[in-house]
């Protein structure tokens, strides 16, 4: 038998005016999987997660999470639903501090009370290297804080299923290597993972399967090594003529 699907997405369309971001995307989620998305930029990634998140509404199409419709419940109702994610551009409340940002997180994305999230805040922080900067205001972290940050935060709603967009760039070899690892430890603990991103290698040491995606439709999906594989593929967002 089928194992029952953590996201399925049926049809999925989006434009801005006339401009067709994505088109009738379909594919399919299961518990406790990582899905890598690749595909060059512009080609809706983001867009893709931003209908999950509910950021944006799709114009077609429709998307199940753990067997429920998500049809009009906002961003912060799917949060407490189990759907984190992360933005590309980190958005941190800036005037407050990194351990007070996780607490927002937790107590208004989780549902949790305030009491209820300190340990699973103070939790969240060490695993992403953050305990040292707990009282340290998040508008000054440097960069990469404000990505560990950013992961945290998704991390703190405790989510069933988390939505990565672009963690891994600029980050050293050694911080990508500390990054991977730590997306294992998340996998390993029951946490879903759909993980847009651009750093092949990070994206392969984890992924079950791979979609690819180019000019909003899908044009691979399935395990890492046949997707990377697929001369679409290649010609498409590695630019190698097969
Ligand atoms: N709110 C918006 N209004 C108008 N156009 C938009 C909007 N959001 C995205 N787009 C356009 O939709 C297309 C897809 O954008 P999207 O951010 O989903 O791509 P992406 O695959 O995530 O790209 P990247 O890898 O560069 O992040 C782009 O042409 C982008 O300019």
């Amino acid at each position: 038998m089928d194992q029952p699907l953590l996201l399925q997405a049926r049809g999925l369309s989006k434009s801005f005016g006339a401009l067709r971001v994505l088109h009738e995307v379909s594919f399919k989620v299961r518990p406790g999987e990582v899905l890598g998305i690749l595909g060059p930029n512009g080609a809706g990634k983001t867009t893709l997660f931003n209908l999950i998140s509910g950021d944006l509404r799709n114009d077609q199409g429709n998307l199940t999470f753990a067997g429920r419709a998500l049809r009009g419940e906002r961003p912060y109702r799917r949060c407490q639903m189990g759907i984190g994610r992360t933005y590309q551009i980190p958005r941190p409340y800036g005037g407050m501090s990194t351990f007070e940002n996780l607490l927002v997180a937790a107590t208004f994305g989780g549902g949790r009370s305030e009491r209820d999230s300190y340990a699973l805040c103070a939790a969240v922080l060490r695993d992403c290297d953050l305990s040292d900067k707990a009282n340290v205001t998040a508008g000054s972290l440097t960069l990469l804080d404000r990505k560990r940050l950013e992961l945290a935060r998704a991390l703190a709603s405790d989510p069933k299923l988390l939505l990565l967009d672009e963690i891994a760039g600029g980050l050293t070899n050694e911080e990508g290597q500390a990054l991977v690892a730590l997306i294992r430890r998340i996998r390993d603990r029951g946490v879903t993972i759909v993980w847009i991103e651009h750093v092949l290698h990070a994206l392969l040491a984890v992924a079950d399967r791979i979609m690819v995606l180019n000019f909003g439709e899908k044009i691979a999906e399935g395990f890492p090594q046949d997707v990377i594989n697929d001369p679409d593929v290649k010609r498409v967002y590695m630019g190698i003529e097969a």
